[in-house]
């Protein structure tokens, strides 16, 4: 454990005036109260994992204790006519996560990690675009998973793809009648960039490959509009923004003129009818088909009530308010930020920024252990990254404020 350096009580740092007539403006202030938040500290980290809603501890009790404890296998169907059954769960959270992401229901399944969905959707990719294609395009700064699924993928079919790797911005240059599909992640987990969706799917499609989006950093930070974009697949976590919990299932779309697609991991929770227990795969329609195996009821449980914390939320608010708070925090470290050795990396542009801010220092490990000893909660990435993720549903303008000066006071103190 670090022993902080500087020492203080975040929450009685002063908040200049505008800042609190900010708050007592945002019409997502209330949502603040839906969340378990430790005191003493400023959680910003809700990029790596979100956090805690009181909806979802509800829902945990219930589904330990009566559920699972005193209905026991029942449960499986109990209910169905009401949507309480588990065998509909992964339905039900599709559809509650469709609205985030610009989807239709049936073109989301629920279950699973992001890396286990990565391949399934990477693989219905390759199996649908030009056979003669070979190569698959991704960006060379991508989140290791989905590099190594590819890496993993391509090993499976015989090398006979090619995982190019070249700088995000560079991929329209690298667009050309031997790529298969585009492999990329809206939000760069290091620098906050966020790409035009829309603009590349249509290059892509334009050079007749298909797009698999990761939306990790990008559901529930603002709204994605998948269909809006002509997006062909994509994937992203529930315990980022969606406040799923840790390790909770993740989610693959598959936009509807793919549902044909061949289906990798057919497993029997993917059939047209599981109890069946018939000798051949039959897909379910729609999405549900890429569902593998049996639903993780308690995670798939915790997603569902987080989920219902934007059941009220109009999604242009909450991408408002996200630009908000990371415009904020670089307008009140511009003036020292050179002073103290900190070089902004997040695009300025709010079309270009997800809901994070990040910035290099020389020495950025080592800070981020102080910060955090300080109780500012961000995260280091390697190499040389500070990263400050922003959560419009339960951050507030003081929280902005508060984190800047703690940045400062850390910095000033460790130079
Ligand atoms: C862009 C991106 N993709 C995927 C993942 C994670 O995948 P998984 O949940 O399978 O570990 C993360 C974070 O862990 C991520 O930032
Ligand atoms: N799943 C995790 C498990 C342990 C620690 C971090 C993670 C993250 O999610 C990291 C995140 N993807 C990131 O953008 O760095």
């Amino acid at each position: 454990m670090t022993t902080p350096t500087v020492q203080f009580a975040l929450d009685r740092l002063p908040v200049p005036a505008h800042l609190l007539d900010q708050d007592a403006h945002d019409p997502l202030a209330h949502k603040r109260q839906e969340f378990m938040l430790p005191g003493g500290v400023i959680y910003l980290d809700g990029n790596s994992l979100g956090a805690l809603s009181r909806r979802v501890t509800e829902r945990l009790t219930r589904v330990t204790t009566q559920e699972w404890g005193q209905a026991l296998i029942g449960s499986w169907t109990a209910g169905a006519a009401q949507g309480q059954d588990w065998m509909g769960l992964p339905d039900r959270v599709a559809a509650k996560l469709a609205r985030l992401i610009g989807a239709h229901p049936d073109e989301v399944a629920v279950g699973d990690s992001t890396s286990v969905n990565t391949f399934k959707a990477l693989a219905a990719a390759l199996a649908t675009a030009h056979p003669g294609r070979r190569v698959i395009l991704t960006d060379q700064d991508n989140f290791p998973t989905d590099l190594y699924v590819a890496q993993g993928l391509i090993g499976l079919l015989g090398e006979r793809y090619e995982l190019r790797r070249v700088p995000a911005d560079d991929v329209a240059a690298h667009l050309n009648s031997e790529v298969a599909a585009v492999l990329l992640t809206q939000v760069d987990y290091r620098t906050g960039r966020c790409l035009d969706l829309a603009a590349v799917s249509a290059a892509a499609h334009a050079a007749g490959a298909l797009t698999v989006w990761d939306l990790a950093h990008s559901a529930g930070a603002f709204p994605v509009e998948l269909n809006a974009a002509g997006a062909d697949f994509a994937v992203g976590c529930g315990y980022k923004y969606l406040n799923g919990g840790p390790g909770a299932p993740a989610f693959l779309f598959a936009a509807r003129r793919h549902h044909a697609a061949p289906v990798a991991l057919s497993g029997w929770m993917g059939h047209a009818d599981p109890f069946e227990m018939a000798r051949d795969f039959q897909p379910a329609p729609g999405a549900r088909r890429f569902v593998t195996g049996t639903p993780m009821v308690l995670s798939l449980s915790a997603l569902d009530a987080a989920l219902d914390v934007f059941e009220d939320v109009d999604l242009q608010a909450l991408r408002t308010k996200s630009l908000a708070l990371t415009d904020t925090f670089i307008a009140l470290l511009d003036p020292v930020s050179e002073r103290l050795g900190l070089t902004l990396v997040t695009p300025r542009d709010q079309a270009r920024r997800g809901s994070q801010v990040s910035y290099r220092h020389p020495d950025a490990r080592a800070v981020m252990a102080e910060l955090i000893a300080a109780g500012i909660v961000g995260d280091f990435r390697t190499p040389d990254i500070l990263r400050f993720g922003f959560t419009p549903l339960y951050h507030s303008f003081a929280d902005v404020s508060r984190a800047a000066q703690g940045v400062q006071a850390v910095l000033e103190a460790y130079a």
